[in-house]
């Protein structure tokens, strides 16, 4: 990333590159529902929550690219569940194989202004922080320029960040597809376009350069259909990261990852929570599915 010096890990994006050519384009997020927890016999308590999380990490850890914990899941316990969120951070840390074990995307979406986005910052990108995964979501929508303290302290870390762009759920259409004004000092190419485009065209600026990819991605619904066109928003020159939720339970699929991404899919890791999670609590089940969920990502992305 621009200006920042890199930490001593190697930086996010080439690290998810090297997860997702060794085991496939898909994250699993572990999103611990009440009816999820009650489907595996397990009660809606924090024991049942640190159960499940950790069955999900255990066997899965080392098979996939990356899990995606749902802090909404954790902290709806309180701060027990965030004690649980803490600790599945750092069983993913040791899961598997590789000095980093398998990458962890903390899924919080943050965003707000100035000292306070640097206190969010602090508790998700720190080395130290016992909430600090391999990467956060953030929202842009306080304004792009509002993330900078999350910007730089993950590119001081080799941590990334997944910027919400044009996300899977139709009532973001309303601020994502709304044209921006120009406002002073948008990029020019962007200005007048969609809040999509800018929101792509900012990380691009953080990217660029970057190989194989940079470390700040953009979330990009594979439910969107033909949104990436109609918004005018160019995946392929934000050389990042692109995290794909929607697909199993949302209704994406092969076909729909293929057709939304077209030449940017190449940077796109699919993210599937329910439809993976719902074939537990039997490991051995869950590996199935996830790694029947990894080929058709492969297949729809990589061939
Ligand atoms: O940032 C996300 O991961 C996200 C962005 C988005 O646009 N849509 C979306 O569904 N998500 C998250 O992805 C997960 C989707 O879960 P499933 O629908 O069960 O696969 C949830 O944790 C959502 O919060």
């Amino acid at each position: 990333m621009s200006g920042v010096e890199a930490g001593p890990v190697a930086p996010f994006g080439a690290r998810l590159a090297a997860a997702m050519d060794a085991n496939g384009p898909l994250c699993v997020g572990i999103d611990p529902h009440a009816s999820l927890l009650q489907a595996w016999g397990l009660p809606d308590d924090v024991d049942g929550l640190r159960e499940f999380s950790l069955r999900v990490v255990d066997a899965l850890g080392g098979k996939v690219a990356a899990f995606k914990p749902q802090s909404a899941f954790f902290e709806r316990h309180g701060s027990r569940g965030l004690a649980v969120l803490e600790e599945v951070v750092a069983a993913a840390r040791a899961a598997g194989s590789g000095s980093t074990g398998t990458l962890t995307i903390v899924d919080a979406k943050r965003g707000d202004i100035g000292s306070t986005m640097s206190a969010y910052a602090e508790a998700f990108l720190a080395d130290g922080s016992p909430l600090a995964g391999d990467a956060l979501t953030v929202s842009p929508y306080l304004g792009f320029g509002s993330l900078q303290p999350a910007v730089e302290l993950a590119a001081a870390t080799g941590r990334g960040l997944f910027v919400l762009c044009l996300t899977s759920n139709k009532e973001g259409l309303e601020v994502q597809h709304a044209r921006t004004g120009g406002p002073e000092g948008a990029l020019d190419r962007a200005v007048g376009g969609t809040v999509a485009a800018l929101m792509a065209a900012r990380a691009a600026v953080l990217n660029a350069g970057a190989e194989p990819m940079g470390s700040v991605g953009l979330v990009v619904g594979a439910t969107i259909g033909d949104a990436v066109r109609a918004t005018g928003t160019d995946l392929v020159a934000v050389n990042g990261p692109l995290l794909a939720p929607g697909v199993g339970a949302q209704g994406a699929g092969e076909r729909e990852l293929a057709a939304t991404f077209g030449d940017a899919r190449r940077n796109v890791l699919a993210s599937s929570s329910r439809a993976v999670l719902g074939a537990g609590p039997d490991p051995d089940a869950l590996v199935r599915a996830a790694r029947a969920a990894a080929r058709e990502a492969q297949a729809a992305l990589r061939s």
